[in-house]
């Protein structure tokens, strides 16, 4: 069954899905991998669409899959799909210009966080919603980070008290993301990078380890096992 959206809700939310997934090994591009028999993009839609303030999904998508992915969500949720671009940056931009009037907080989500819980988009919108301009889930670091040169030998051991790890969704303001994506230059591995690149402040809100990023084998591993164990 279709998951309807909220009409009333004032959340669209931006899918990066085009990446081959290189380091995921040979296969189709990484958002239609399986995962416990579904592609990775219906599980991280599916959860989206149950996310109360959302109002507009658009996704993406590998230029040569373009329907294919349409049709693939179909059943799953009302969804745009738009060929995505040689970088994420680029897709994230593609996705951006394809949002209609209206939702006035914009989300960015990779579809490789497959697992990502609705209360984690939702604890994003409301961060956006209470006055944040751009906010991003992290994770403190929990190993211990070393700067290395060129051959592998350690330089020093870096301060990790102030570091986090970075997850999706992240979420803006619509002006201040749409701002940044026309000022971006060089790409950068994350929206916030831009945002931040005008002066505006980025805040922190707590993530979700179910909102690991599919990576490696070893990642989408890990999520077969947290889905069959009641992950
Ligand atoms: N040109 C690209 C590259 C990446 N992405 C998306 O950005 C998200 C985060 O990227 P990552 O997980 O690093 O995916 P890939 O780029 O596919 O991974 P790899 O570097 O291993 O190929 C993913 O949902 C991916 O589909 C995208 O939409 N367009
Ligand atoms: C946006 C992101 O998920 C934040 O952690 C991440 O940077 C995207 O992955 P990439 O491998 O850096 O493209």
């Amino acid at each position: 069954m279709t998951a309807q959206l909220n009409p009333r809700g004032d959340v669209a939310v931006l899918v990066p899905a085009a990446g081959a997934g290189v380091r995921l090994g040979p296969g189709r591009p990484k958002a239609l991998r399986l995962l416990a028999g579904e592609p990775l993009l219906v599980h991280a839609v599916r959860r989206l669409a149950e996310a109360r303030s959302v109002h507009t999904i658009v996704v993406a998508a590998p230029v040569a899959e373009v329907d294919a992915v349409r049709e693939l969500l179909a059943p799953v949720a009302p969804v745009s799909v738009v060929p995505g671009g040689a970088e994420r940056q680029a897709s994230v931009a593609a996705a951006l210009a394809a949002v209609p009037a209206g939702p006035e907080i914009i989300l960015v989500h990779d579809a490789a966080r497959a697992l990502t819980p609705p209360s984690l988009v939702e604890a994003v919108a409301a961060a956006v919603r209470a006055g944040r301009p751009a906010v991003i889930p992290v994770l403190p670091v929990v190993d211990t980070i070393k700067e290395v040169d060129a051959g592998e030998v350690v330089l020093g051991t870096v301060d990790r008290s102030a570091l986090r790890a970075v997850q999706t969704p992240q979420g803006f303001l619509r002006s201040v993301l749409t701002s940044a994506h026309a000022a971006a230059g060089d790409p950068l591995t994350d929206d916030a990078g831009l945002v931040e690149k005008q002066g505006v402040p980025v805040s922190c809100v707590s993530g979700s380890e179910y909102a690991l990023k599919i990576t490696r084998p070893f990642d989408l591993a890990l999520a077969e096992h947290l889905l069959a164990g009641g992950g």
